[in-house]
């Protein structure tokens, strides 16, 4: 049974793919799902619906929202939520759940948000810490998205392809992680306080720890 690595782009996991084309190792396939919960979803629902993988882990940079995650930090996320799937009404936002599209708890959702129940992680994860993160569309950078976001969901991570993730792995019952590290702040968008070399150096060296670990362990 093979362990499925999706990231959204080449470039963040490009160490770890490098190092499995040397070794050689046949049974770590990488998916490359592209930018986006669309791209996403079609990626793995795609994939899923051929056979299913013992494991999949999405692996990607993150924005953080509070200064207490440093930059490089690497956390597992627990809960997703779709944080721009709505209606604006009278300058509100409204989620699906509030406008009565969607219903608190239809499956695949726990309430409102997308729970990954994965138990067995493994021990080269254990320690990180398990956040709630949201996903977009659009990279936040206005104070009032930030200040909803932070309002209504108390995010610690926001991607552009986590949530689409859990849905999918959720419906297709494929357990499945999410392991993020931090690339930069939510905040007024200034790509020269990015960290990326960082955060994908951290990343993939958790990702090769967690490789090696799934192996020995089969
Ligand atoms: O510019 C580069 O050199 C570069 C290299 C590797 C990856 C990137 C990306 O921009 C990756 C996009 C990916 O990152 C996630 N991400 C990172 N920070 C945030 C954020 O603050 N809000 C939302 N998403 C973020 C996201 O999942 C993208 O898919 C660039």
């Amino acid at each position: 049974m093979k362990l499925i690595v999706a990231a959204a782009t080449e470039a963040e996991i490009q160490p770890t793919t490098a190092w499995l084309q040397e070794s050689g190792r046949k049974d770590v396939e990488i998916l490359i799902t592209g930018i986006g919960g669309f791209s996403t979803a079609y990626a793995l629902g795609k994939r899923l619906s051929a056979n299913k993988p013992a494991l999949v882990v999405q692996a990607g940079i993150a924005g953080a929202f509070s200064r207490d995650l440093p930059l490089g930090q690497a956390a597992l996320v627990e809960k997703e939520y779709f944080a721009d799937l709505g209606a604006e009404d009278n300058g509100q936002f409204r989620d699906l759940f509030h406008i009565g599209l969607w219903k608190h708890d239809q499956h695949p959702f726990t309430h409102d948000y997308l729970l990954n129940p994965f138990e067995r992680v493994p021990d080269s994860l254990a320690h990180l810490p398990r956040l709630t993160a949201v996903s977009v569309n659009t990279v936040s950078g206005e104070a009032a998205t930030i200040e909803r976001l932070e309002r209504q969901y108390q995010p610690g991570l926001e991607s552009m392809e986590g949530a689409a993730l859990h849905y999918a792995c959720l419906l297709e019952n494929v357990p499945f992680l999410q392991l993020r590290t931090v690339s930069n702040y939510v905040e007024q968008r200034d790509k020269s306080k990015w960290d990326i070399p960082l955060a994908v150096r951290n990343l993939n060296g958790l990702l090769r720890q967690t490789i090696l670990e799934w192996n020995n362990e089969r």
